[in-house]
Protein backbone atom coordinates (compact mmCIF):
# COMPACT_ATOMS: atom_id res chain seq x y z
CA UNK A 1 0.00 0.00 0.00
CA UNK A 2 1.58 3.39 -0.74
CA UNK A 3 0.56 5.60 2.08
CA UNK A 4 1.30 8.65 0.13
CA UNK A 5 -2.59 7.82 -1.73
CA UNK A 6 -4.03 6.72 1.80
CA UNK A 7 -3.03 10.40 3.08
CA UNK A 8 -4.77 11.55 -0.05
CA UNK A 9 -7.69 9.79 0.18
CA UNK A 10 -8.39 9.86 3.71
CA UNK A 11 -8.31 13.65 3.68
CA UNK A 12 -10.86 13.66 0.65
CA UNK A 13 -12.92 11.66 2.98
CA UNK A 14 -12.72 14.04 6.03
CA UNK A 15 -14.88 16.69 7.13
CA UNK A 16 -18.19 14.93 7.31
CA UNK A 17 -18.51 14.92 3.57
CA UNK A 18 -19.44 12.28 1.42
CA UNK A 19 -15.99 11.34 0.14
CA UNK A 20 -15.38 12.20 -3.70
CA UNK A 21 -18.80 12.93 -4.22
CA UNK A 22 -19.00 15.82 -2.33
CA UNK A 23 -20.00 19.15 -4.01
CA UNK A 24 -17.60 20.33 -1.73
CA UNK A 25 -14.77 19.30 -3.24
CA UNK A 26 -12.73 20.93 -5.79
CA UNK A 27 -11.97 19.13 -9.05
CA UNK A 28 -8.91 19.15 -7.91
CA UNK A 29 -9.55 17.13 -4.75
CA UNK A 30 -11.17 14.50 -6.71
CA UNK A 31 -7.79 14.66 -8.70
CA UNK A 32 -5.65 11.80 -8.05
CA UNK A 33 -2.78 13.28 -6.56
CA UNK A 34 0.43 12.50 -8.89
CA UNK A 35 3.35 11.02 -6.32
CA UNK A 36 6.72 13.47 -6.41
CA UNK A 37 9.44 11.75 -8.58
CA UNK A 38 12.01 9.77 -6.43
CA UNK A 39 15.40 10.70 -5.60
CA UNK A 40 17.59 9.29 -8.22
CA UNK A 41 19.92 9.07 -5.36
CA UNK A 42 20.52 9.99 -1.54
CA UNK A 43 24.10 11.15 -0.34
CA UNK A 44 25.18 11.98 3.60
CA UNK A 45 26.88 15.05 4.09
CA UNK A 46 28.31 15.85 8.21
CA UNK A 47 29.36 18.79 9.83
CA UNK A 48 32.09 18.93 12.10
CA UNK A 49 33.99 21.36 13.94
CA UNK A 50 34.60 22.99 17.59
CA UNK A 51 31.04 24.08 19.69
CA UNK A 52 29.23 27.12 18.72
CA UNK A 53 30.79 28.08 15.42
CA UNK A 54 27.06 27.54 13.76
CA UNK A 55 27.49 23.79 12.87
CA UNK A 56 23.62 23.51 13.61
CA UNK A 57 22.71 27.23 12.32
CA UNK A 58 24.37 26.13 8.85
CA UNK A 59 22.53 23.22 8.74
CA UNK A 60 18.82 24.67 9.54
CA UNK A 61 19.78 27.86 7.18
CA UNK A 62 19.90 25.57 4.60
CA UNK A 63 17.30 22.92 5.18
CA UNK A 64 14.54 25.46 6.73
CA UNK A 65 15.86 29.04 5.69
CA UNK A 66 15.42 29.55 9.68
CA UNK A 67 17.98 31.70 12.19
CA UNK A 68 17.99 31.14 15.88
CA UNK A 69 19.71 33.24 18.34
CA UNK A 70 19.93 31.50 20.90
CA UNK A 71 20.29 27.74 19.67
CA UNK A 72 21.06 24.48 22.16
CA UNK A 73 24.19 22.86 22.12
CA UNK A 74 23.91 19.60 20.09
CA UNK A 75 23.92 16.50 22.00
CA UNK A 76 25.66 13.93 20.14
CA UNK A 77 24.00 14.06 16.60
CA UNK A 78 20.88 15.47 14.89
CA UNK A 79 20.27 15.54 10.75
CA UNK A 80 17.97 17.32 8.76
CA UNK A 81 16.94 15.51 4.70
CA UNK A 82 16.37 17.74 1.80
CA UNK A 83 16.07 17.14 -1.57
CA UNK A 84 17.93 19.14 -4.48
CA UNK A 85 18.05 19.34 -8.07
CA UNK A 86 21.79 18.87 -9.47
CA UNK A 87 22.80 18.16 -13.28
CA UNK A 88 19.53 17.08 -13.69
CA UNK A 89 19.47 14.86 -11.28
CA UNK A 90 17.13 14.79 -7.77
CA UNK A 91 19.22 14.21 -4.98
CA UNK A 92 18.04 13.76 -1.58
CA UNK A 93 20.93 14.92 0.87
CA UNK A 94 21.03 13.87 4.55
CA UNK A 95 22.89 16.03 6.33
CA UNK A 96 24.35 15.20 9.84
CA UNK A 97 25.11 17.38 11.96
CA UNK A 98 27.08 17.05 15.29
CA UNK A 99 28.47 18.11 18.73
CA UNK A 100 31.06 20.07 18.94
CA UNK A 101 31.94 18.98 22.30
CA UNK A 102 34.83 16.24 22.86
CA UNK A 103 32.24 14.21 25.13
CA UNK A 104 30.51 13.01 22.29
CA UNK A 105 33.36 11.85 19.93
CA UNK A 106 32.67 8.95 20.29
CA UNK A 107 28.92 8.52 19.03
CA UNK A 108 29.78 11.70 16.26
CA UNK A 109 32.78 9.24 15.18
CA UNK A 110 30.28 6.99 13.86
CA UNK A 111 28.60 9.20 11.02
CA UNK A 112 32.02 10.11 9.49
CA UNK A 113 32.28 6.78 7.72
CA UNK A 114 29.37 7.52 5.56
CA UNK A 115 29.37 10.42 4.46
CA UNK A 116 30.23 11.52 1.13
CA UNK A 117 30.75 15.21 1.89
CA UNK A 118 32.25 16.86 5.54
CA UNK A 119 31.74 20.36 6.28
CA UNK A 120 34.25 21.39 8.67
CA UNK A 121 33.24 24.61 10.30
CA UNK A 122 35.65 27.48 12.46
CA UNK A 123 34.06 30.89 13.71
CA UNK A 124 36.17 33.78 12.28
CA UNK A 125 35.52 35.50 15.71
CA UNK A 126 37.05 33.02 17.56
CA UNK A 127 41.19 31.70 17.62
CA UNK A 128 40.74 28.54 19.55
CA UNK A 129 38.15 27.05 17.29
CA UNK A 130 40.71 27.61 14.28
CA UNK A 131 43.29 26.18 16.32
CA UNK A 132 41.28 23.28 16.77
CA UNK A 133 41.28 22.46 13.13
CA UNK A 134 43.95 20.28 13.18
CA UNK A 135 41.61 17.99 15.87
CA UNK A 136 38.77 17.98 13.07
CA UNK A 137 41.52 16.68 10.46
CA UNK A 138 42.76 13.36 12.63
CA UNK A 139 38.85 12.45 13.62
CA UNK A 140 38.65 12.95 9.66
CA UNK A 141 42.02 10.95 8.70
CA UNK A 142 40.82 8.33 11.46
CA UNK A 143 37.13 7.61 10.94
CA UNK A 144 36.26 9.34 7.08
CA UNK A 145 36.25 7.60 4.23
CA UNK A 146 39.28 8.93 1.91
CA UNK A 147 36.82 10.08 -1.11
CA UNK A 148 35.02 12.25 0.77
CA UNK A 149 35.11 15.59 -0.35
CA UNK A 150 36.28 18.35 2.09
CA UNK A 151 34.92 22.05 2.11
CA UNK A 152 36.26 24.52 4.99
CA UNK A 153 34.00 26.89 6.28
CA UNK A 154 34.59 30.25 8.75
CA UNK A 155 31.09 31.13 10.07
CA UNK A 156 30.01 34.62 11.56
CA UNK A 157 31.19 36.37 8.78
CA UNK A 158 28.32 38.96 10.44
CA UNK A 159 31.01 39.78 12.64
CA UNK A 160 33.67 41.20 10.48
CA UNK A 161 34.76 44.13 13.33
CA UNK A 162 35.43 40.65 16.01
CA UNK A 163 37.51 39.03 13.09
CA UNK A 164 40.68 37.44 14.05
CA UNK A 165 40.97 34.78 11.71
CA UNK A 166 42.04 36.27 8.32
CA UNK A 167 40.55 34.93 5.13
CA UNK A 168 43.99 34.17 4.21
CA UNK A 169 44.73 31.63 6.94
CA UNK A 170 41.95 29.88 6.06
CA UNK A 171 42.75 30.11 2.37
CA UNK A 172 46.13 28.70 3.47
CA UNK A 173 44.85 25.91 5.81
CA UNK A 174 42.46 24.45 2.91
CA UNK A 175 45.17 24.73 0.49
CA UNK A 176 47.71 22.24 2.35
CA UNK A 177 44.94 19.40 2.36
CA UNK A 178 44.46 17.94 -1.14
CA UNK A 179 41.20 18.41 -2.39
CA UNK A 180 39.80 20.92 -0.08
CA UNK A 181 37.80 23.91 -1.06
CA UNK A 182 37.24 26.54 1.57
CA UNK A 183 34.90 29.57 1.98
CA UNK A 184 33.62 31.86 4.53
CA UNK A 185 29.77 32.33 5.26
CA UNK A 186 27.32 34.01 7.46
CA UNK A 187 24.35 31.31 9.23
CA UNK A 188 23.01 34.96 10.19
CA UNK A 189 22.78 36.92 7.35
CA UNK A 190 22.39 34.00 5.01
CA UNK A 191 25.45 34.64 3.04
CA UNK A 192 27.04 31.68 1.40
CA UNK A 193 24.88 28.94 2.75
CA UNK A 194 23.64 27.21 0.26
CA UNK A 195 26.83 28.00 -1.60
CA UNK A 196 28.48 25.84 0.43
CA UNK A 197 26.28 22.67 0.66
CA UNK A 198 25.51 23.04 -3.28
CA UNK A 199 29.29 23.01 -4.26
CA UNK A 200 29.95 20.21 -2.20
CA UNK A 201 27.43 17.92 -3.88
CA UNK A 202 28.51 19.05 -7.31
CA UNK A 203 32.16 18.20 -6.04
CA UNK A 204 30.97 14.98 -4.99
CA UNK A 205 28.97 14.36 -8.40
CA UNK A 206 31.96 15.60 -10.43
CA UNK A 207 34.77 14.14 -9.01
CA UNK A 208 33.17 10.50 -9.94
CA UNK A 209 34.19 10.13 -13.93
CA UNK A 210 31.70 7.60 -14.91
CA UNK A 211 29.12 6.65 -12.14
CA UNK A 212 25.18 4.75 -12.40
CA UNK A 213 22.66 4.71 -10.08
CA UNK A 214 21.52 1.26 -8.43
CA UNK A 215 18.85 1.18 -5.50
CA UNK A 216 19.14 4.61 -4.65
CA UNK A 217 23.01 4.34 -4.45
CA UNK A 218 25.86 6.05 -6.13
CA UNK A 219 28.16 3.40 -7.73
CA UNK A 220 31.33 4.27 -8.80
CA UNK A 221 33.01 2.56 -11.36
CA UNK A 222 36.90 3.09 -11.54
CA UNK A 223 37.85 4.13 -14.72
CA UNK A 224 40.73 1.63 -16.81
N1 LIG B 1 26.63 36.33 14.46
C1 LIG B 1 26.48 35.06 14.10
N2 LIG B 1 26.13 34.15 15.02
C2 LIG B 1 25.98 32.87 14.62
C3 LIG B 1 26.18 32.46 13.28
N3 LIG B 1 25.98 31.12 13.23
C4 LIG B 1 25.66 30.74 14.47
N4 LIG B 1 25.66 31.77 15.31
C5 LIG B 1 25.37 31.76 16.75
O1 LIG B 1 26.37 31.02 17.42
C6 LIG B 1 25.81 30.25 18.47
C7 LIG B 1 26.12 28.77 18.30
O2 LIG B 1 25.48 28.33 17.12
P1 LIG B 1 25.18 26.79 16.85
O3 LIG B 1 24.64 26.69 15.48
O4 LIG B 1 24.38 26.20 17.94
O5 LIG B 1 26.65 26.20 16.93
P2 LIG B 1 27.11 24.68 16.87
O6 LIG B 1 28.41 24.66 16.17
O7 LIG B 1 26.04 23.83 16.32
O8 LIG B 1 27.32 24.35 18.42
P3 LIG B 1 27.42 22.92 19.16
O9 LIG B 1 26.14 22.20 18.90
O10 LIG B 1 27.57 23.27 20.61
O11 LIG B 1 28.61 22.21 18.66
C8 LIG B 1 24.30 30.56 18.49
O12 LIG B 1 24.05 31.56 19.43
C9 LIG B 1 24.03 31.08 17.08
O13 LIG B 1 22.96 31.99 17.05
C10 LIG B 1 26.54 33.46 12.32
O14 LIG B 1 26.73 33.21 11.13
N5 LIG B 1 26.68 34.73 12.80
Amino acid sequence: MDHRYDIARRAAAGGGGSGNSSPALGAQSRRRKVPPRPADFKLQIIIIGARGVGKTSLMERFTDDTFCESCKSTVGVDFKIKTVELRGKKIRLQIWDTAGQERFNSITSAYYRGAKGIVIVYDITKQETFEDLAKWMKMIDKYASEEAELLLVGNKLDCESDRVISKQQGERFASRISGMRFCESSAKDNFNVDEIFLKLVDDIISKVNLFKFISNKIVIIQPD
